[in-house]
C-alpha cells in the first residue's frame, strides 16, 4: 500500500519545491500563532500557489478558529483540506464542511485505547482522521511536539478505519509505524525539522524514502 505522506509546517519555497520534488501528497500550513511553524495568510496563499503548480494538496491547520479566521484563509490560501486540530465537535465539523464545502481532517490526541471511542461521533462527517500523540506536559502546542504515541494501540481499530499516523514519526521509526498500523497516510513535522520550525531538505529526503521503502512491505489494499 502506497501511503499519502502529508509534510506540514512548510513555510519556504524551498522546503515546498523539495516536497514536491520527492512526490509528498499534501503539505499543511500552520495557522497557530504559538507555533514555531505559523505561517501568515499571505505566506500560506504564496505557497499555496506553489504547491497547486506542482500537483500538491494544500491543508489548513487551525485550531478551534472562529469563522472570521477560517473565512479570510479559505478565500486567500485556497486549501484543498481543512484540518481540524482542537476541540472542533462533531457539529462544528459538519458546519465548517458545509461552509467551506472543503473535506475535513480531524485530529485526535491518543494516549491510550479510550482515546479512540471520540472518533465515533465523527464518523460520517470528518473525510479522514489523524492520530497524533497527546501533547507533553507544559507544551503550548497541541500538534507538532516531536512525540508518538503506542503504535500497538491502533489495532483496536476497525480495519476500514482511514486515518492518517502522527507524531514524532522520523526515518528512523517510520518502518516500523508503518508495520504496525493500517495507516492510509503519514503525516510529519518535527522529524524533518533540524530545528523548530526549521525544515531541513535532506531529512525530508530522508524521510520520504524511509515511507517509501516502508511501502514495499505492506500489503496492496
Ligand atoms: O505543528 C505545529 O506546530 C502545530 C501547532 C498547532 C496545531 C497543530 C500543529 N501541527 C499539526 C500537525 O499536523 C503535525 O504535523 C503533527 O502534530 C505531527 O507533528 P510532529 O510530531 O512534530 O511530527
Amino acid at each position: 500500500m502506497t501511503a499519502t505522506i502529508k509534510i506540514c509546517g512548510l513555510s519556504t519555497p524551498e522546503a515546498m519545491d523539495r516536497a514536491a520534488d520527492l512526490g509528498a501528497d499534501m503539505a499543511g500550513f500552520i495557522f497557530f500563532p504559538k507555533s514555531p511553524r505559523h505561517v501568515s495568510v499571505e505566506t500560506a496563499s504564496a505557497l499555496a500557489g506553489q504547491a497547486r503548480s506542482r500537483g500538491l494538496k494544500t491543508v489548513a491547520v487551525t485550531v478551534d478558529m472562529d469563522n472570521a479566521g477560517l473565512d479570510e484563509i479559505v478565500a486567500k490560501v485556497r486549501p484543498d483540506w481543512l484540518q481540524l486540530h482542537g476541540g472542533e465537535s462533531p457539529h462544528r465539523a459538519a458546519e465548517l464542511k458545509s461552509r467551506y464545502g472543503l473535506p475535513v481532517m480531524k485530529a485526535f490526541a491518543i494516549r491510550d485505547a479510550a482515546d479512540f471511542d471520540k472518533i465515533e461521533p465523527y464518523k460520517g462527517i470528518a473525510d479522514r482522521f489523524l492520530f497524533d500523540a497527546k501533547a507533553p506536559k507544559g507544551s503550548d502546542l497541541p500538534g507538532g511536539n516531536g512525540v508518538s504515541f503506542d503504535w500497538r494501540l491502533l489495532a483496536t481499530l476497525d480495519g476500514a478505519a482511514n486515518y492518517m499516523l502522527s507524531g514524532g514519526l522520523t526515518k528512523d521509526n517510520i518502518g516500523e509505524a508503518l508495520g504496525i498500523s493500517h495507516a492510509t497516510g503519514v503525516d510529519v513535522s518535527s522529524g524533518v525539522e533540524s530545528a523548530p520550525g526549521v525544515k531541513s531538505l535532506e531529512m525530508m529526503d530522508s524521510f520520504v524514502r524511509a515511507v517509501r521503502d516502508a511501502d514495499k512491505g505492506r500489503p496492496q489494499e
